[in-house]
């Protein structure tokens, strides 16, 4: 077994099993805090909750509480290997709430038949959480889902690998078309996957300039084109009328390449046609569509992204979904609008242009970084990311009007001290 493979099935093993754990945040060492944490106490916020539902906010622990939700039909880039194994991918998002964002959060994953069956679960237990983050869930059903749930639900529902995905990728794209001199107006786009992170990050990337003839969106089947017969209503509204193909046919002179599919799927022989400067984000986890070392090795104008955190330019939805939902949180945000999305684009590009703190190099283990083709978005650990993005996502949940609560009085002024 491979070193690393050892350590990590080492670091989910001990010393306990898994990643998280629960504690209790009140005193329960006498009788007297028995009493007030259960029988009798329980019954007074209790009964103020229940002639005001809102005080459940004050009493309990759902302010701060995000549920995590997966099927396990899309893990990562490992397809569709049931509930059970998606288990250490949502603890993993519950890790990274509670160690970037201070959300306190619970894996549930959920065995299903039908698609209504995973939303009547979901929709009947939404109230007990601040927010629910769906998580690897397959399109086209994660559409369906994730539309429904939101008209049921309350509480923001937020499919990560779609709109998380989609946050970073534009934050990063924006910016790398910056470095290489390109207008995201005139790019011409090559997006490989056609999958939930796929449609929602040509969405995006649509409604900050790109132009939707622009793109080519090719599946596991090829291009997507307007003759196809066998393309689902998301897909369709990226049919190209063409004669093209395949990713050969479609490569030629493309500016960016979008990879969010599955691993080694980008040839270097393609990159090499692709136009002068280009843009590969490689965003396929754990393994990319392209090696950064053999896209180094192909050209050496190319800006390259991954997903993954142990090279450059990591273009992951971590560095969005811990910061979304505690600015959606802090103002009992109703929902995670278009609004909130483009104030964290604009929140997170605008950080990789300022200079970068001592700490986040040493916990990169790097002596610079400065804004540029190996800089091109921030470092997950930068400890900015937090009141940067809530505060942005905060004030544009208020502006939009579906905050339930104004802004909290000097909203993470300490945290950005
Ligand atoms: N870096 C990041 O932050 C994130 C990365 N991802 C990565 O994106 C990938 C897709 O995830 P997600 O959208 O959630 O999954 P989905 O299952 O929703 O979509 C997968 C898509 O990939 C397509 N695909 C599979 N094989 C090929 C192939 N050989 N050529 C072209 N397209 C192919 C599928 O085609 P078809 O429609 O024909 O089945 C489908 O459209 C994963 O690798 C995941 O790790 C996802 C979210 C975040
Ligand atoms: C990062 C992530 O959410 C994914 O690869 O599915
Ligand atoms: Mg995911």
């Amino acid at each position: 077994m491979s070193d690393f493979r050892q350590q990590a099935l080492d670091y989910h093993a001990l010393p306990t099993p898994g990643k998280i754990t629960i504690e209790i945040s009140t005193p329960a060492e006498t009788h007297k805090d028995l009493a007030l944490a259960y029988s009798p106490g329980v019954a007074e916020p209790v009964r103020a909750i229940a002639e005001n539902p809102d005080d459940v906010y004050k009493y309990t622990a759902k302010g701060n509480l995000v549920a995590v939700i997966s099927n396990g039909t899309a893990i990562l880039g490992l397809g569709n290997l049931g509930p059970m194994a998606s288990k250490p991918v949502m603890e993993g998002k519950a890790l990274l709430f509670k160690r970037f964002a201070d959300i306190d959060s619970i894996d549930i994953e959920v065995t299903h038949t039908t698609t209504a069956e995973f939303i009547n679960t979901v929709a009947n237990i939404a109230d007990s959480f601040g927010g629910i983050n769906l998580e690897d869930i397959k399109a086209p059903d994660c559409f369906e889902i994730e539309q429904k749930l939101i008209e049921r639900c309350q509480v923001p529902i937020f499919h990560d690998d779609q709109h998380g995905t989609a946050i970073v990728t534009a934050a990063g794209l924006l910016n790398a078309l910056e470095v290489q001199g390109k207008d995201i107006a005139k790019a011409q786009i090559v997006c490989l996957g056609a999958g939930a992170a796929a449609i929602a990050c040509m969405e995006l990337l649509i409604k900050c300039g790109a132009q939707r003839e622009h793109i080519y969106m090719l599946d596991s089947k090829g291009v997507i084109h307007t003759r196809r017969d066998d393309l689902n209503a998301y897909k369709a509204l990226f049919a190209n009328n063409t004669d093209k193909r395949t990713l050969a046919d479609v490569i030629d002179e493309a500016d960016v390449f979008i990879g969010v599919s599955g691993p080694d799927l980008l040839p270097a022989d393609l990159l090499a046609r692709m136009a002068p400067n280009p843009v590969v984000f490689a965003c396929s986890n754990p393994d990319p569509e392209i090696k950064p070392e053999l896209a180094r090795a192909t050209r050496d104008d190319v800006i390259i992204a991954t997903g993954r955190s142990d090279y450059p330019n990591q273009v992951n939805n971590v560095l969005c979904f811990p910061f979304i939902f505690r600015g959606a949180l802090d103002v009992r945000a109703r929902m995670i609008n278009d609004e909130m999305k483009l104030a964290a684009v604009e929140a997170i590009r605008t950080l990789a242009k300022e200079p970068v703190p001592e700490a986040v190099l040493v916990a990169a283990g790097v002596e610079k970084l400065e804004f540029g083709r190996e800089y091109i978005i921030p470092k997950p650990l930068d400890p900015r990311l937090k009141p940067r993005v809530a505060k942005a996502v905060a004030e544009a949940a208020v502006a939009s009007g579906v905050a339930r609560i104004q802004m909290p009085l000097n909203y993470m002024m300490a945290a950005e001290a």
